[in-house]
């Protein structure tokens, strides 16, 4: 998956992963996991997601990082936030009403030296990548992160020679290789999504909610 085929797929408006309203899965649990307010939570492949703003309104400092420049501009525009601008790294930085987005590409994260943040929120972000990606973007997630102790994950699975990705299937096996050896890991919900990402003929198709703990 290279970077030019998500900034077609913004230009096109084909996000059929946008959600348009807080995470349902979001909403539901994220209140029981004991995050302590005014903590930084790092949003990874943040598109234009309602979560962001649903996170600040939680009373956290919510950082976006996300590729496609026309995703934070709708972001802001869509809240109705004229955002502050500057030059962090590589990174063209976004600011308002809490939430700060990041233009640019994840895997250069470490750039940013964001030694403040304690929890992760990943939403379409982890099965947006191909496997090998997965694992570099999981290793480098743990490393550019020297705090990071909570990882709220959603992932889907299904029968990946059925369709190709992404999203990407991504059963528990492949979530323990990738962080079990720093993480306890919780599964907190499993069932069929509530909406599908595409018109399929999938066997089957199941959502999870995982809390990843240090
Ligand atoms: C499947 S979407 C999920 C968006 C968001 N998490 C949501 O729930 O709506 C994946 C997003 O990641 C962005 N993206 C893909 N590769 C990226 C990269 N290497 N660095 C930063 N963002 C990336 C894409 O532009 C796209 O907006």
């Amino acid at each position: 998956m290279d970077k030019q085929f998500w900034l077609d797929k913004w230009h096109k408006g084909e996000i059929g992963f946008h959600e348009g309203q807080p995470n349902s899965l979001l909403e539901q649990h994220w209140s029981t996991l004991g995050v302590a307010a005014g903590s930084a939570v790092l949003v990874p492949l943040c598109g234009k997601a309602q979560d962001l703003r649903w996170l600040a309104e939680q009373g956290l400092r919510v950082i976006g990082i996300e590729l496609a420049q026309t995703a934070i501009e709708a972001f802001f525009a869509e809240q109705g936030w004229v955002p502050e601008r500057d030059e962090q790294g590589p990174y063209q930085r976004y600011r308002a009403g809490g939430v700060e987005l990041y233009c640019g590409d994840i895997f250069d994260l470490p750039a940013l030296a964001l030694d403040e943040v304690g929890v992760v929120y990943d939403r379409a972000a982890l099965i947006a990548f191909p496997p090998e990606l997965r694992r570099s973007y999981a290793a480098m997630l743990q490393e550019a992160l020297p705090e990071l102790k909570q990882l709220f994950l959603i992932t889907l699975e299904y029968p990946q020679a059925e369709m190709s990705g992404p999203p990407f299937s991504v059963a528990e096996d492949e979530i323990r290789t990738l962080y079990g050896a720093q993480f306890g890991i919780e599964q907190l919900a499993h069932a069929e999504p509530e909406r599908r990402f595409r018109q399929t003929t999938l066997s089957y198709l199941t959502e999870s909610a995982w809390w990843l703990k240090k």
